[in-house]
């Protein structure tokens, strides 16, 4: 173009930035941003605030999810809004009280998620330099994907790694999560080519770090467990018997990591939480079988959540909260509650691991 007065604004790749620099724009034509390489973390999301409204807010946008509940959407309407939303706010949000970031007045899924992505971009840059940009974003409430794909948009990513924060899939999760995505780039006159991490349930660099992190910190502990508990978040049964593969990936994850950890299968079960509403889910529940365990006479038990890349309200309140006061209600006397892999080294190796992985032949 010949009549061009205007190079373009920013290309960071080399031999994209002669590339654009040598295209001469019009006046009048959008500042041309590309050359990037973005990633982004995605996961669940989390109110932003403790109030009934700030609670509803985000219980509408989630349960309102066809991904999440399947059921009609004209049996599901007057159940959620005329039922589940008059007490569930104020209920939940008393629970997520208990574990609320003060510092940062926010849920901790929202303060892990972040220190995840800086950490992931600190790793990055200090081998490609500004090539790469990392930010985060949550499914429900803030931040929307939708505005951090804008932003590393604006920032020159013309290539997008989406990583759904989840080892195992599902289309209550993973799946929706891109559904929010995709639903952002339909709106994109110039859409950046994309690539979906896939889910990482039985990656070794995976079951190695949570076996390590495990091992750290039942060493920290005065007891030996009797049994170890793996709890998965529970989905309806429906799901799985429709498909789903989660069901199948936990129960790997399960396995490969009692194998790496060395515990038989005796004292070792896997477990499904965060039951809602009276469908049938995945079974065994926790809750039922941390009561059992306790009645059937076992002393010592530990709980850890391999499902959850970050501590949350299932965490931190239902497994090391309700879980710990069932146990000790029916006869336990030792209850540990082991952390996610959150920021911590084993964790920030995974989420760099699938990263780096997956930004294959884009850097
Ligand atoms: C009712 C349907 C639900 C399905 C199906 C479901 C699947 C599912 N969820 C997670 C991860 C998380 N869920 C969290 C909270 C949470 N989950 C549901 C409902 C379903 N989840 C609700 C209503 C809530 C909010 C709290 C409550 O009202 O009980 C969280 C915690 C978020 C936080 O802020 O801390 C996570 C994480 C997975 C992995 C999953 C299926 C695979
Ligand atoms: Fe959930
Ligand atoms: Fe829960």
């Amino acid at each position: 173009m010949n009549q061009a007065v205007k190079p373009a604004a920013l290309a960071v790749d080399p031999a994209r930035e002669a590339e654009y620099r040598a295209i001469r724009l019009p006046e009048d034509h959008p500042p041309v941003k590309a050359g990037r390489v973005g990633v982004l973390l995605m996961n669940l999301g989390t109110p932003e605030a403790t109030d009934y409204w700030s609670m509803r807010a985000y219980l509408k946008e989630f349960l309102s999810d066809q991904r999440v509940i399947e059921t009609s959407r004209w049996l599901w309407w007057p159940i959620l809004n005329l039922i589940i939303l008059q007490t569930r706010p104020k209920k939940k949000g008393r629970d997520y009280d208990t574990i609320w970031n003060h510092e940062k007045n926010e849920g901790p899924l929202k303060t892990i998620t972040r220190a995840q992505a800086e950490q992931t971009m600190a790793a990055l840059r200090d081998e490609f330099g500004d090539r790469i940009s990392v930010d985060w974003a949550m499914r429900y409430g803030k931040p929307p994907v939708k505005d951090a794909l804008e932003k590393l948009l604006a920032e020159g990513c013309d290539r997008i790694l989406l990583v759904p924060l989840y080892p195992q899939y599902s289309a209550a999760t993973s799946a929706t999560a891109c559904d929010k995505a995709f639903e952002a780039l339909m709106q994109m006159r110039w859409q950046p080519s994309v690539r979906v991490a896939p889910p990482y349930h039985d990656d070794p660099v995976y079951i190695d770090a949570l076996a390590d992190s495990m091992q750290a910190s039942l060493a920290k502990l005065d007891f030996e467990p009797d049994v170890i508990l793996t709890s998965f978040h529970g989905v309806p049964k429906s799901y799985l018997m429709k498909g789903d593969p989660y069901h199948c990936q936990c129960a790997k994850t399960s396995r490969l990591l009692r194998e790496r950890m060395g515990w038989s299968a005796d004292r070792w079960k896997l477990t499904f939480q965060s039951r809602f509403g009276p469908e049938e889910w995945l079974q065994p529940y926790t809750d039922e079988t941390v009561k059992g365990l306790a009645e059937s006479g076992v002393k010592k038990i530990a709980l850890v959540a391999p499902g959850f890349s970050a501590d949350c309200l299932e965490t931190l309140e239902e497994l090391d909260g309700e879980n710990r006061e069932i146990f000790m209600e029916h006869g336990g006397e030792q209850f540990a509650y082991l952390p996610c892999l959150n920021d911590s080294t084993e964790g920030m190796r995974v989420i760099e691991h699938i990263v780096r992985r997956e930004l294959q032949g884009w850097l």
